[in-house]
């Protein structure tokens, strides 16, 4: 089918009746309907119907290779560095319109799968049957549009000892038996963002967490529909209290939800495992086909926009209550400037020095990226410190908009009033601060960009320990061992 449009994207979802848990209730009726998802699905949807506008299709979409039906470009395998800033471009529509706040927005897996496909291959080391799965499913994937939520983790139960170790060998999900029909896995796994409002989760391997062999059992890669049998997914409170988006401007509109993802006896049938107990395929996927790349590129991309939109809300501020004039107010804007353009930067280098893969993708340079994605975690909780130093109480001196419809209206009026513009304007704008920088989605927000990614004390380690460090190491020795004549002068 050609890409979907919003309302294809909705009505698959509910038709699906995935097994969603949210306030100890089951959610029985449509979940685009529940409080807790209508809005966020709403953003979904006008994201998919963007790849339908007009004036956006050519770059929104591209020709299947395989259909030749126009379908999203975060499935397209970049050939070119002109299909890398297309994609790039295309991504950074969708991040614009949600402003960086859906950081799992469909083309963040889109793209991570498009290399898991190219590199198919790899996962067939054990059995060709796998290559050959990994292939047919990004096809798949592909051709039908699917949006996928996915989940790395083990959960949080003893992080002293390893995943085998832990009291109860079904904590972290594991392969229980294989059977004729497929294999059957039982346990959980942390934290699918998203869970209950996509088509299909994907199931693979901690990226950083290197697997032992005792681990064996949980070394396992497979993508199965969330309305899978035994599938269950928990919720965390939702963050959007059912409130207008002059209340709640972000959570109205973005709130993406976090599950716990509870696996009782689920058959993930054999056309859908791409790897099982094969520990080093596990451990090097993420690298070797490069998903970790394009992946970060998506991400980079996405926050280049979140990024600009903390600043056009910084410099609001400042004119609203007149304080840009102030040097420290300066300097704080200025830093979330050294951001941005260290962020763009970042990407037009990586896709300056872009290069063919092993696998016949144009793949990104990843060291900028890389580095990228080690800084913004630093970054944005520095952005959010600005809002709030900015800001100061004006971020609770905000009434909501029944306030503004009631007889106290001429007191806000007067009070609330700003450099430049009106109370109700004023409040809007500070009302949008605070979802960014203190609400309950604001903080979910700080925390997603700490540790999206993984760990940051671990990536770190892993930055450290892979980075060619010798050849400065032997400059300096070289410098050390230097001797150099004195010349006297005369
Ligand atoms: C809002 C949001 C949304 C998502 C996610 C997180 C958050 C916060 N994640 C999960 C994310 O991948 C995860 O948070 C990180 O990988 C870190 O793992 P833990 O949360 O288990 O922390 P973990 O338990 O590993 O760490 C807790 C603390 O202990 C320290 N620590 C633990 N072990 C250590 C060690 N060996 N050495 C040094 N320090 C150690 C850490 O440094 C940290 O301070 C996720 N995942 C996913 O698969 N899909 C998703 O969609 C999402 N979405
Ligand atoms: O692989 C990890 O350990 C962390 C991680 C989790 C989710 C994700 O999308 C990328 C990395």
């Amino acid at each position: 089918m050609p890409a979907k449009t919003g309302k294809q994207y909705i009505e698959r979802v509910d038709k699906a009746k995935a097994n969603v848990w949210i306030n100890g209730e089951q959610v029985t009726g449509n979940v685009s309907e529940h409080p807790a998802f209508k809005g966020v699905m709403k953003t979904q949807a006008a994201l998919y119907d963007m790849q339908h506008d007009r004036d956006k299709k050519d770059y929104m979409t591209y020709v299947s290779p395989t259909t030749g039906n126009r379908i999203g470009t975060s499935f397209m395998q970049p050939k070119t560095k002109e299909d890398l800033e297309m994609r790039r471009k295309m991504m950074q529509e969708w991040a614009r319109y949600n402003n960086g706040m859906m950081g799992r927005s469909p083309d963040y897996i889109n793209v991570g799968m498009m290399a898991y496909g190219a590199a198919a291959d790899m996962f067939g080391k054990q059995d060709e049957m796998y290559a050959g799965n990994m292939e047919n499913y990004l096809e798949y994937c592909r051709e039908n549009d699917l949006s996928l939520t996915h989940t790395l983790i083990n959960p949080q139960v003893n992080r002293g000892v390893n995943t085998a170790q832990l009291p109860d060998p079904y904590i972290a999900a594991r392969i229980k038996e294989k059977t004729s029909e497929g294999v059957i896995i039982k346990g959980a796994r942390l934290l699918a963002t998203q869970g209950g409002i996509t088509d299909e989760i994907m199931v693979f391997p901690s990226t950083l967490l290197k697997q032992s062999e005792e681990e064996n059992p949980y070394a396992y890669a497979f993508s199965i529909p969330n309305n899978t049998p035994g599938l269950k997914f928990i919720c965390r409170e939702s963050f959007d209290y059912g409130k207008s988006n002059f209340d709640h401007p972000l959570g109205s509109r973005f709130e993406e939800m976090d599950t716990i993802v509870v696996f009782d006896d689920v058959v993930v049938p054999w056309d859908r495992v791409f790897s099982l107990g094969d520990v080093e395929t596990c451990n090097e996927a993420y690298n070797a086909s490069n998903a970790v790349v394009h992946m970060t590129h998506q991400v980079v991309s996405k926050n280049i926009a979140k990024t600009e939109f903390i600043l056009g809300t910084l410099q609001l501020m400042a004119e609203t209550i007149n304080i840009g004039q102030y040097q420290h107010i300066q300097e704080k804007i200025s830093e979330v400037i050294i951001g941005l353009e260290t962020m763009k930067a970042y990407v037009t280098a990586s896709e300056a020095n872009a290069k063919m893969d092993q696998w016949g993708t144009m793949t990104p340079e990843f060291a900028p990226l890389n580095v990228a994605r080690h800084y913004f975690p630093k970054l944005y909780p520095r952005f959010t410190e600005i809002m709030q130093l900015m800001g100061a109480s004006g971020l609770m001196a905000i009434p909501n908009e029944a306030d503004f419809h009631s007889p106290i209206r001429s007191d806000l009026d007067k009070y609330l009033q700003s450099a430049n513009g009106d109370a109700y304007n004023r409040v809007k704008l500070y009302r949008l601060a605070w979802d960014i920088c203190i609400s309950a989605f604001g903080s979910r927000q700080t925390l997603y960009e700490r540790f999206f990614f993984g760990d940051p004390v671990r990536m770190a380690s892993a930055l450290y320990n892979g980075y060619d460090k010798q050849e400065y190491v032997d400059r300096v020795k070289e410098f050390l061992n230097r001797s150099e004549e004195v010349v006297e002068s005369k």
